[in-house]
């Protein structure tokens, strides 16, 4: 199955700005095309820099995910959420783990947005976890049957989509319909490092399973020319 979101794939490209500070965020953004790609503001970066680099960043043109994963009780993390749909960004996350009525929660303060509300996503099952490690945590099954059971448990709750890994795509794409989001990190093209990544696929590997929107960090941002980095990726789209 070949999933084309828009007609090249520059868009589905969400950088992942993991970064200590705001100059190597700032120098790379301002390398980027906000029309070729969006950017994500992770823990690290966020908890260093605040609201205010977002705001920089959606200054020069780009839509913001706004990764901080929450995790917490249905009010706190339904008030977490307004206050990123009140900073204006494109995406922001919760763990689906958190359960139906956290998520439920989410949802219903983000009507109040209307049209302008941010795409909300819940985390599945870590792309760093292997089935041994949700083991370690008393968890029996797949990684692939628990992204299952909570994307399930995610679109029943109204959410726009999951972030999962491109293996579990297909499988996502065909039970929950085409015009649930799946946002893949755990991206590496072929020559790149895993790290800490477990459930990993290439950039084409993971459009042509269903992904709508590939999550790149290290592959670029830790590369000695990042900006070539970025290209090889859109070049290996472009063969698709
Ligand atoms: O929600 C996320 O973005 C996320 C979920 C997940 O399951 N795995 C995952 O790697 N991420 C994030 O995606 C990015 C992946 O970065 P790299 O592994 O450096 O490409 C990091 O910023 C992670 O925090």
């Amino acid at each position: 199955m070949v999933v084309i979101v828009s007609e090249s794939f520059d868009k589905n490209i969400v950088v992942a700005l993991d970064f200590p500070s705001e100059n190597p965020a700032l120098a790379l953004a301002d390398a980027l095309d906000p029309d070729k790609c969006r950017l994500k503001v992770g823990k690290e970066l966020f908890t260093r820099c605040g609201p205010q680099l977002v705001r920089n960043l959606q200054g020069r043109g780009f839509d913001v995910f706004l990764d901080l994963k929450f995790h917490d009780i249905p009010n706190t993390t339904s008030a977490a959420v307004a206050a990123a749909a009140d900073l204006g960004v494109w995406m922001v996350n919760v763990h689906a783990s958190g359960g139906e009525r956290m998520m439920t929660a989410c949802r219903e303060r983000l009507e109040a947005f209307g049209a302008d509300r941010p795409l909300l996503i819940a985390v599945t099952v870590l792309t760093s976890m292997s089935g041994a490690d949700l083991a370690g945590i008393g968890l029996s099954g797949s990684p692939e049957e628990h992204v299952a059971r909570l994307a399930t448990l995610t679109r029943n709750c109204g959410l726009d989509g999951v972030v999962c890994s491109a293996q579990e795509a297909p499988k996502l794409k065909a039970d929950q319909g085409e015009a649930f989001k799946l946002v893949t990190p755990g991206i590496r093209p072929a020559s790149a490092d895993r790290g800490d990544q477990q459930r990993v696929m290439t950039p084409s590997e993971a459009i042509r399973a269903g992904s709508d929107y590939l999550v790149i960090g290290r592959p670029i941002t830790q590369a000695e020319d990042p900006l070539a980095a970025m290209e090889a990726i859109y070049n290996e789209l472009a063969t698709l």
